[in-house]
């Protein structure tokens, strides 16, 4: 994530990874304020060994092209939300990048955050067959979750 800033919103992304079991590190890592700090990570990410890159930013959100750009593992964006235009910024500048470097683009805030984690579960679970089951599990689980009725809040 771009920001220390952007933690309340991406560790819903962390949390879903851990409930499916998935290894993940959180970093903080901007396309501005530390740009080395980005060119080595993103150029080196899968030598390291990751399979998957989620790159939450808000505002000019240039992070998750610029990863994505240096990588060529998949990338998903997740626009966190701004406080001066509600994340609108953030979406557009993640999701409209040009042809032949893609960022797969997720809502803004915690439910792109939650689908961010959920894609890369599914990405990875394509060449790992327990972690299908365990998203399939997961899947039940919320499926059960849902009442059928509303029933009044206090
Ligand atoms: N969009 C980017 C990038 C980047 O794209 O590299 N680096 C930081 N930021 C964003 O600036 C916002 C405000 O950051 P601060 O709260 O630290 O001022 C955050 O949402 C962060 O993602």
């Amino acid at each position: 994530m771009g920001s220390q800033s952007d933690w309340e919103t991406m560790k819903n992304a962390a949390d879903t990874l851990e409930a499916l079991d998935i290894a993940y590190e959180a970093r903080i890592v901007s396309a501005h304020r530390t740009p080395d700090r980005l060119a080595s990570f993103a150029k080196g990410a899968r030598d390291e060994g990751f399979k998957v890159i989620i790159a939450g930013a808000g505002g000019a959100a240039h992070l998750p092209g610029m990863c994505a750009a240096m990588t060529p593992l998949p990338v998903f964006g997740v626009p966190v939300q701004s406080k001066a235009l509600s994340g609108q910024d953030s979406l557009l500048s993640i999701v409209q990048m040009p042809a032949g470097i893609p960022v797969g683009t997720l809502a803004i805030g915690k439910a792109g955050a939650v689908n961010a984690a959920l894609l890369a579960a599914a990405v990875l679970a394509l060449s790992d067959e327990d972690l299908a089951d365990r998203l399939d599990d997961w899947r039940e689980q919320q499926t059960v979750s849902v009442a059928e009725y509303p029933v009044d809040e206090a």
